[in-house]
């Protein structure tokens, strides 16, 4: 299998709940530590990284020793604001260990549609970046009411890291979730499902083999997932999406090993 060719110098990362909590609700402290350890190496390699991080709500439950996230949305977003706190915390403690400063940035969707909210926000992050800092990005669950109930067609981390990667013209996002990657079936209900390794366009086809969540705390399944793909391929960017169990597969990936799907137009990729 030929190498693929993968010219990174901005990257965004994005991390999904089912890769910081374990199935039994407890963080999975491995995680953290292996991503702090990542993203250090390659930003003192001199990459420029922008960390997009769920858990708040799943960290929030392991806090108050709940099993299941509460229907009531006003209880969810207390839940993330607990949480949220704590999960930087944890990420405070391991990037703290490797010497790598970060930082903490909550959005809402909309933020960039507003052009002097956009220069903030770009403002912050090309300081942050400047700088050598990692911004560790979430939504502001608190304000963003929409993303909790999953009652607009936006307001998930998946998107707004596609979003983000965007707006900070990143070369890759790279999405670690608790699946190889995008397969022809749901992996988790079919069994022979087959991984796909290159992924040129996505249309209704892929859409249509995209189902939901697979874990309990996890939110936007791999329908999110798609859509963060499709703006990537639309603006030219690339994806892939990956397997965050051992986020040292980061260093995999940027080396062009064939792990996980890539999200690349054919046009690009022989550029
Ligand atoms: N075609 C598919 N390929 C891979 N995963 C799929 C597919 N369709 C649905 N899924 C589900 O998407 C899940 C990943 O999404 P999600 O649970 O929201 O994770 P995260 O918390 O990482 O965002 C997988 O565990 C899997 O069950
Ligand atoms: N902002 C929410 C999670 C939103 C979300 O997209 O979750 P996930 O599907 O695990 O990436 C939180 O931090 O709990």
């Amino acid at each position: 299998m030929d190498k693929r060719i993968i010219n990174a110098n901005r990257i965004v990362v994005k991390v999904g709940t089912s890769s910081l909590i374990h199935p039994s609700g407890a963080v999975n402290l491995k995680t953290f530590d292996e991503l702090a350890y990542t993203l250090s190496a390659l930003n003192n390699q001199g990459k420029q990284l922008v960390l997009v991080s769920s858990g708040a709500i799943g960290v929030g439950l392991n806090k108050m020793q709940l099993k299941r996230r509460p229907t009531e949305i006003g209880a969810q977003q207390a839940l993330a604001a607990i949480g949220q706190s704590e999960l930087m915390t944890l990420f405070t403690q391991r990037f703290d260990h490797y010497l790598t400063d970060i930082a903490q940035v909550l959005l809402t969707h909309d933020i960039f549609d507003y052009p002097k909210s956009n220069q903030f926000v770009m403002n912050t992050f090309n300081c942050l970046l400047r700088d050598n800092v990692i911004p560790i990005v979430n939504e502001n669950d608190t304000v963003a009411t929409d993303e909790l109930d999953h009652k607009t067609t936006f307001g998930d981390n998946d998107q707004l890291s596609a979003i983000v990667a965007s707006h900070v013209d990143a070369d890759l996002l790279i999405v670690l979730s608790d699946v190889d990657g995008f397969y022809d079936q749901n992996p988790n209900q079919v069994a022979d499902a087959k991984l796909i390794s290159t992924v040129n366009q996505v249309d209704e086809t892929e859409f249509g083999v995209a189902g939901g969540t697979g874990s309990r705390f996890g939110t936007g399944g791999m329908q999110t997932k798609l859509l963060a793909a499709k703006r990537m391929l639309d603006e030219d960017r690339v994806m892939v999406l990956a397997n965050g169990s051992d986020p040292r597969i980061i260093f995999k990936i940027l080396a062009g090993n064939d792990v996980g799907t890539i999200f690349q137009k054919e046009s690009v990729a022989h550029e």
